[in-house]
């Protein structure tokens, strides 16, 4: 005869998802005068998938990535990544599911730019520094810089080669997960390209799944399979560009179709054709 409480069965749990928001709650400010950034806010990230966030400034975009990394905790509801809440995801191996790409690349000024891709690796305090070394040589080649940048120090560097050093150190411990704090801020046209290039082709390669926070119309263009517009505290829609196009909203209309945006529009393929039953 058994004893104790018969065992709960756990919800199933979807392996695809990535990032699951639900009924998100961010609360800043004393409880006597709170300021509400998120309200109910829902939002799921697949294997795979790289979904761009869009919204007006002070929309709380750069906090829901917060809140995925686990530097915020919700106020209320669930931020979970890869199954688990993002805030239990802090200290020591947390760059192993989660990588971040801070908005102005975030480098150790005094740090060479090898021990700032190093750093997450040599933090675990276990490993042979001529490993350590060899596999932030490795990430630094895959974000398209040269061994001999490694000896550099953050202030020899141009705008698009912090980036570069920011992306391989996010990469150091191969996450599936990345986030990216306007990835291509800064730089001017040309760097923007290859940036968003490179970021193509690691999501190719690596299989990642990627969150971008960018205001930049031709990196959502090139590189979204899916946006999300935050507005309201809440994602008010969330899919493929040419669907949210097509929603009614301030925020898109401003936004997607002003002229830059109508521009960017016209360089996006046409759909494929819908399947013809047989
Ligand atoms: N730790 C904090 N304490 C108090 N208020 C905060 C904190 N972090 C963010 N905020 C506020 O929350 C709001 C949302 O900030 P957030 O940076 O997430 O917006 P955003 O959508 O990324 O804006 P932008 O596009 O201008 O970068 C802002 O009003 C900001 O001042």
């Amino acid at each position: 005869m058994s004893t104790g409480p018969t065992p709960v069965p756990h919800a199933p749990q979807d392996d695809d998802v990535i990032v699951d928001v639900e009924k998100l709650w961010t609360v800043f400010g004393p409880p006597e005068h709170p300021v509400v950034i998120h309200q109910d806010l829902d939002l799921r990230v697949r294997r795979g998938e790289i979904v761009s966030l869009v919204g007006g400034s002070g929309s709380g975009k750069t906090t829901l990535l917060r809140q995925m990394l686990g530097l915020e905790t919700p106020f209320r509801g669930q931020v979970r990544v890869l199954g688990e809440p993002a805030s239990c995801m802090g200290g020591q191996g947390a760059s192993s599911r989660v990588g971040m790409l801070f908005q102005h690349g975030a480098l150790f000024s005094a740090f060479s730019v090898l021990d700032n891709v190093a750093f997450a690796l040599r933090e675990l305090g276990n490993l042979p520094d001529a490993l350590i070394r060899d596999a932030a040589l490795v990430k630094l080649q895959m974000a398209g810089l040269a061994v001999a940048d490694a000896a550099k120090m953050p202030s020899d560097l141009s705008g698009g080669m912090v980036k570069r050093v920011a992306l391989a150190r996010a990469l150091i411990m191969d996450p599936p997960l990345l986030l990216l704090d306007e990835p291509t801020a800064g730089l001017d046209p040309e760097s923007s390209d290859s940036f968003c290039a490179l970021l193509g082709s690691l999501h190719r390669e690596m299989g990642l799944t990627v969150v971008m926070v960018t205001h930049d119309l031709d990196t959502v263009f090139e590189l979204s399979t899916r946006v999300a517009v935050l507005a309201e505290k809440r994602v008010i829609v969330n899919g493929p560009v040419r669907e949210v196009v097509a929603f009614d909203h301030p925020f898109i209309r401003e936004f997607f179709l002003g002229q830059r945006g109508r521009r960017a529009m016209a360089t996006l393929p046409e759909p494929a054709p819908a399947a013809q039953p047989v």
